[in-house]
């Protein structure tokens, strides 16, 4: 059993200077998956090193993949081709990670063995019919335990797949990007339908792997993007820049704390990321990006963040999945900012590593903020000094709940106290020292 990794964070702290975060998650993961079913070598720079990222590269190595690192975010696959893959001999173990367990259903879907996908406790209890419904209704053969969940039984159905004409019932990166995969290994043409756009690297790293992708725009909301089946995957350089999921704690962090100025370097401002820009700049946050460019076909900034007063605003709905991870730190911003703010239309955050409406609300809770969870957002009047109450802050095992919960440390009165936080290492394994070197105090406490 694990110890308890409990953060004290010291009250206040200017943040300033700058900074670095490590690789993005989503685009890591992408770049094992598709480098190890390409033929020849990828070699991935910037490669996240974290808990989720790691087990999907340990996943492919079990499968027979020959990968050397990562040695400092420096990884070389040695792609095996889309039918290379060997029968991994045990369960694939995909952690927290339900990027790493979605996708790779997705290509195990497709393989002539035998496959198992287990997780953690918490990964363990995230639904999983999202992907084996689509999946199987492209021949694919996946038992899940009783109500849907992991783990997952993948039995093999050869060259048995077809292609389907799918719309996604929710806004979800991971359910396109498992039908998609899937796809690869599918007789004919595979569909799938957005209904709000996500997060587009799946899509844009086949291009980049020399697989033809077919995007079309239906309309203001929707997108339709179509594949071939049977196609080859050639190996590349990948490039990954800094997940703007990690730098999200920096940019609430300096609009928040007092007298801050930072400069978050090389951040991925991929338009289907950049939700917590455009959330906090109608919140009145002073952010600039700096020294933009396009590496490796993703494009990346230097972000400049400085203190400013903020204020409540109604979330736009369309901004909801641009920003699906940030929530739990934009709420802290919320609690901040002078006013009301309003979220609705985000339910998925009540299936992600815990219930982030529920989870946050119980933090805010615990440090004096009006919160109040509703069935598929919340509802935050903030502005008010924070009025801690006795306890702690309990993350349920989820990383983004840590990290938000130090982060509003910057404006408590006393320190503030967070258990359950060995997940950092999942996301942002450097998170506790470059937090440090930007000005806030946090002790770590193993017990
Ligand atoms: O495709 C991806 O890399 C991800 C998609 C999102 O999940 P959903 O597809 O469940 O919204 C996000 O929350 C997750 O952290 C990463
Ligand atoms: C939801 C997240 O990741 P995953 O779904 O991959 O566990 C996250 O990192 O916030």
């Amino acid at each position: 059993m694990s110890s308890n990794v409990r953060f004290v964070v010291k009250h206040g702290g200017r943040l300033h200077g700058r900074i670095r975060v490590p690789g993005d998650k989503s685009i890591s993961h992408r770049s094992i998956m598709l480098g190890a079913i390409a033929e020849g070598t990828t070699e991935v720079t910037g490669f996240l090193e974290g808990a989720d990222s790691l087990a999907t590269l340990q996943a492919f190595r079990d499968m027979g993949v020959p990968i050397e690192g990562p040695d400092n975010g420096h990884v070389v696959i040695h792609g095996v081709g889309l039918r290379g893959l060997k029968a991994p001999g045990k369960p694939l173990d995909m952690g927290n990670s339900g990027t790493a367990m979605r996708l790779m259903a997705g290509i195990l879907a497709g393989q002539a063995f035998e496959s198992e996908l287990i997780g953690d406790a918490s990964l363990s209890k995230r639904p999983m019919k999202r992907v084996t419904d689509p999946l199987g209704q492209m021949g694919a053969h996946i038992e899940t335990a009783p109500g849907g969940t992991p783990p997952l039984h993948i039995h093999p159905v050869g060259e048995a797949l077809h292609g389907i004409d799918y719309t996604l019932p929710m806004a979800s990166a991971q359910v396109k990007s498992a039908i998609l995969l899937a796809g690869l290994y599918a007789q004919g043409e595979t569909c799938v339908t957005e209904p709000a756009p996500t997060r587009d690297h799946t899509e844009r790293m086949l291009r980049g792997f020399g697989y033809e992708v077919h995007t079309e725009k239906l309309d203001a909301m929707r997108t339709r993007i179509c594949l071939k089946g049977g196609g080859t995957l050639r190996g590349t350089r990948i490039d990954v820049p800094s997940d703007i999921s990690s730098a999200a704690f920096f940019m609430v962090g300096a609009a928040i704390a007092e007298d801050a100025d930072l400069v978050i370097e090389h951040v991925g401002i991929n338009p289907t990321r950049t939700g917590v820009i455009d959330i906090l700049k109608l919140m009145g946050a002073d952010i600039t990006l700096e020294n933009e460019q396009t590496v490796g076909g993703e494009p990346v900034a230097d972000i400049r963040v400085r203190s400013s007063q903020l204020k409540g605003i109604e979330i736009p709905p369309e901004l909801v999945p641009l920003a699906i991870d940030e929530f739990p730190v934009l709420f802290v911003a919320a609690a901040v900012a002078e006013g009301t703010t309003v979220l609705r239309g985000a339910e998925e955050l009540r299936v992600k590593e815990s219930d982030r409406i529920q989870v946050m609300a119980d933090a805010l809770h615990t440090l004096g903020v009006d919160a109040e969870p509703t069935e598929d957002g919340m509802i935050i009047r903030g502005g008010k000094p924070f009025q801690p109450q006795q306890g702690v802050i309990d993350s349920h095992h989820d990383h983004r709940i840590s990290m938000a919960s130090a982060i509003a440390a910057l404006r408590a009165p006393s320190n503030v106290v967070i258990d359950d936080c060995a997940n950092v290492a999942t996301s942002f394994p450097t998170f506790v020292e470059l937090v440090r070197q930007a000005g806030l105090d946090i002790e770590v406490q193993h017990d």
